[in-house]
């Protein structure tokens, strides 16, 4: 067992139905009592050392892993409450094996949570076999384990919060259970990370109940970026300007200037050699006072350059879509942000023109931009971002970085990547088009790269540099410039 905190190493993602596929190939393993020994030793460790243990166990194989963890608790003399959400004639066979041990072991098992406040709740109510929001006496217990919460109880989940989609990270009903931790057996989880995971998971632990590799025959659902993507790649010491290649920032209409010379910043603080910035808003004087190193479009070299990576729609506003339809059809490498997505998803034109595209482009949309672009609503993409990102990787053969929290990485061909890093300081005007520029900049130099692999490199640095704050567009750019100096 083991906690998965920074540093990070790269890891395998499962779904339901291929978590449930492995543990097919394993049914020669006592999972069920390895799954409730980790979970047990867990809660001890969590333990305060005074108070009762609440195990909430419910009506699947998830509340048999309580009932094993509990039997093992109360063993080692720890006040224990167990309750079971559930007819116990109903239960499935391993869990009813479980609660037949447990029973035997002079275990009593209440219908009803404890009537004082536990100091740490056990919640095995739902795990990988949620199917819709919960009703019932399910309901009942998760309404006790949020009201406890609020009282301090510390709350460990078992595989999964009780109401948390493993595939999608979505929260089914309005007591999806807030963890402070959650211990993940057999497999990783996509849903931990991704969507509202990550604000329900708390800190993630991964037993692999000694089925390793887990995935061995089966090949995994995602991947979870690792530490290793967050490495800066090294500079040959022969570079010069010429070596790193160009970004030519397309955007910055009138009043919103601000985002394309943050997109601009952020470009040439990764590594490009050169930065243009082609201001929509025609403003005279120069590209950026603050930044001399930043050029005016004017003598640049033209888009269709191999070295020129083109990165367009920050600040774009609807200026930008009379500019699509050149850069669509000559950049040799495009970046497309904000109003650049929303002008593709409101023509017909410039969808087809995109999809026609041959060379390499990257498309860097928030929920809302994804909605745009999949004709579709926001709760539709956030019910299943993964999808949504290898639905839009797909519909424009394009690399994708669908943002919010987990970010998804999805390439035609590629699993799909998912981000642990970054946090809600990201959550402020200016550090979309800094990952938008960071991206583009960390690409000039590198026309031969494994686009998915520097998405997912983007990603990372972007998040990582986003994890404290206070946070300001501008300090992130700082920040990610350390990250480089770090190397
Ligand atoms: N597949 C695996 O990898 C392993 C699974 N184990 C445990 O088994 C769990 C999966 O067990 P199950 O498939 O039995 O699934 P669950 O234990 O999550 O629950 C399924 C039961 O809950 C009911 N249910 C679903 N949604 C509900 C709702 N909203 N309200 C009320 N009841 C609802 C279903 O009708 C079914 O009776 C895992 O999460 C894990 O804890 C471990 O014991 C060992 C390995």
């Amino acid at each position: 067992m083991r906690a998965l905190h920074p540093p990070l190493e790269r890891m395998p993602l499962y779904g339901a139905a291929s978590s449930r596929a492995i543990e097919r190939q394993n049914t020669h393993l006592p999972l069920m009592e390895r799954a409730g020994l980790a979970v047990a030793k867990l809660a001890l460790a969590l333990w305060p050392g005074s108070g009762p243990i609440w195990v909430a166990c419910g009506p699947g194989n998830n509340g048999g892993d309580g009932l094993v963890a509990a039997r093992w608790l109360a063993a080692h003399g720890l006040p224990v409450h167990v309750s079971l959400s559930a007819d116990a004639g109903a239960l499935p066979p391993d869990a009813a094996a479980a609660h037949a041990r447990a029973l035997a072991a002079g275990l009593p098992i209440h219908a009803e949570p404890p009537d004082t406040t536990p100091a740490l709740i056990v919640d095995a109510l739902l795990g990988l076999g949620l199917s819709r929001p919960p009703a019932g006496a399910v309901a009942a217990s998760l309404h006790g384990v949020a009201k406890f919460a609020a009282q301090g109880a510390r709350v460990l989940a078992v595989d999964l919060p009780s109401g948390l989609m493993a595939d999608t990270g979505t929260a089914l009903g309005e007591h999806t259970v807030r963890a402070d931790h959650t211990l993940s057996l057999l497999t990783l989880k996509p849903g931990l990370f991704t969507g509202a995971g990550r604000a329900h998971a708390g800190q993630v632990w991964f037993d692999d109940l000694d089925v390793s590799p887990p995935g061995a025959h089966h090949p995994a659902d995602a991947e979870l970026l690792g530490d290793d993507a967050l490495r800066p790649m090294p500079r040959d010491a022969t570079a010069h300007k010429g070596s790193q290649g160009s970004v030519r920032v397309v955007g910055g209409a009138a009043g919103m200037e601000g985002a394309a010379r943050l997109a601009a910043r952020a470009a040439l603080a990764a590594g490009a050699g050169r930065v243009y910035l082609d201001a929509l808003s025609n403003a005279p004087g120069p590209a950026d006072p603050a930044w001399p190193e930043l050029m005016r479009a004017g003598a640049e070299p033209a888009v269709a350059q191999p070295g020129v990576v083109t990165l367009a729609g920050c600040g774009g506003g609807a200026a930008i879509a009379t500019h699509l339809p050149g850069l669509l059809a000559q950049a040799a490498r495009l970046v497309l942000d904000a109003d650049a997505l929303n002008a593709v998803a409101g023509s017909a034109a410039l969808t087809s023109a995109l999809q026609a595209r041959t060379q390499p482009t990257v498309l860097t949309p928030h929920p809302l931009e994804a909605a745009r672009l999949l004709g579709c609503t926001v709760p539709e993409i956030q019910a299943d971002r993964l999808r949504a990102a290898q639905n839009l990787a797909e519909r424009y053969g394009c690399s994708v970085v669908l943002k919010g929290s987990g970010s998804v990485i999805a390439s035609p061909g590629h699993r799909l990547g998912v981000c642990p890093r970054g946090s809600a300081a990201l959550a402020s005007a200016g550090t979309g088009d800094v990952l938008a520029g960071w991206l583009a900049g960390l690409w000039a130099p590198e026309p031969e790269a494994d686009l998915h692999a520097l998405c997912g490199r983007a990603v990372s640095q972007h998040g990582a540099a986003g994890e404290a704050l206070p946070l300001r567009a501008s300090t992130l750019i700082e920040r990610l410039s350390a990250t480089l100096g770090a190397a």
